[in-house]
C-alpha cells in the first residue's frame, strides 16, 4: 500500500514536470490571451465534465472572487453549475448540447471559452469549443491523453501527455492556479509581469 501510494506521488510530480518541459512557451500565450480578454473588458466562460467541471467551477470562483492578492472580481463562469439550465439543455435536445447552447446565450466575441477535458475528445466539450470559435469566442483547450479533436480545434491548447484521467487532473488545475496567479500579478501587481 505505501509503495502504491508513492507511486502515486511520484507519478503525479513527474507529470507536471513533463508536461511544463514541454509546454512553457504555450502556457504562456494562454495567460497573455486570458488578460487580454479580461483586460478589454471580455469575461471568461470555463466548461467540463466531472471532475473538470468541478475544476471549472473552481476556477470561476478563483477569478470572481480573489486568488493570491487583493484585487477587484474578474468575469468567469462556469457553464456546469446551474443544473436546471444543464437538464433541461440534456433532456429536451441532447447532452452533447450542454456547453454549446450555454455558450450561444452567454457567449460574446472576445470572450475566452476555456473548455477542459482529459480524453480531449468529450462532445459535449468540444461542441461547445466549435460553436464560441465560430461565433469569434477565444477557444482555450486543457486536454490529456493525444489532446484529441479538442486540442486540434481551438486557438489555443494545453495538454497533458498520460493516459491516467486523475494524473491528468491534478496536472489541470496545477495550471488553472498558474493561470489565475499570473493574471492576477499581470493585471494589478508586479511591472516585471506585464
Ligand atoms: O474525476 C473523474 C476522474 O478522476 C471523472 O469524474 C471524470 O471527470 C469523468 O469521467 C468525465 O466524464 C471524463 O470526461 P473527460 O475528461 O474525458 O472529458
Ligand atoms: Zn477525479
Amino acid at each position: 500500500m505505501e509503495d502504491h501510494i508513492i507511486k502515486i506521488f511520484k507519478e503525479s510530480a513527474q507529470l507536471k514536470e513533463i508536461f511544463l518541459n514541454e509546454n512553457l512557451g504555450r502556457l504562456v500565450n494562454v495567460i497573455e490571451a486570458i488578460t487580454g480578454a479580461l483586460k478589454a473588458g471580455n469575461k471568461i466562460l470555463i466548461f467540463g465534465n466531472g471532475g473538470s467541471a468541478a475544476d471549472a467551477q473552481h476556477l470561476a470562483a478563483e477569478f470572481i472572487n480573489r486568488f493570491v492578492i487583493e484585487r477587484p472580481p474578474l468575469p468567469a463562469i462556469a457553464l456546469s453549475t446551474d443544473t436546471s439550465v444543464i437538464t433541461s439543455i440534456g433532456n429536451d435536445y441532447d447532452f452533447s448540447e450542454i456547453f454549446s447552447k450555454q455558450i450561444r446565450a452567454l457567449g460574446q466575441a472576445g470572450d475566452v471559452a476555456w473548455g477542459i477535458s482529459t480524453s480531449g475528445k468529450s462532445p459535449n466539450v468540444l461542441k461547445g469549443l466549435e460553436m464560441a470559435g465560430k461565433m469569434g469566442l477565444i477557444t482555450v483547450g486543457l486536454t490529456g491523453r493525444d489532446g484529441g479533436d479538442i486540442a486540434r480545434n481551438v486557438d489555443y491548447f494545453l495538454n497533458v501527455p498520460s493516459n491516467s484521467t486523475p494524473r491528468i487532473q491534478e496536472v489541470h488545475i496545477a495550471i488553472g492556479h498558474v493561470i489565475c496567479e499570473m493574471i492576477d500579478f499581470k493585471l494589478f501587481q508586479r511591472p516585471e509581469h506585464k
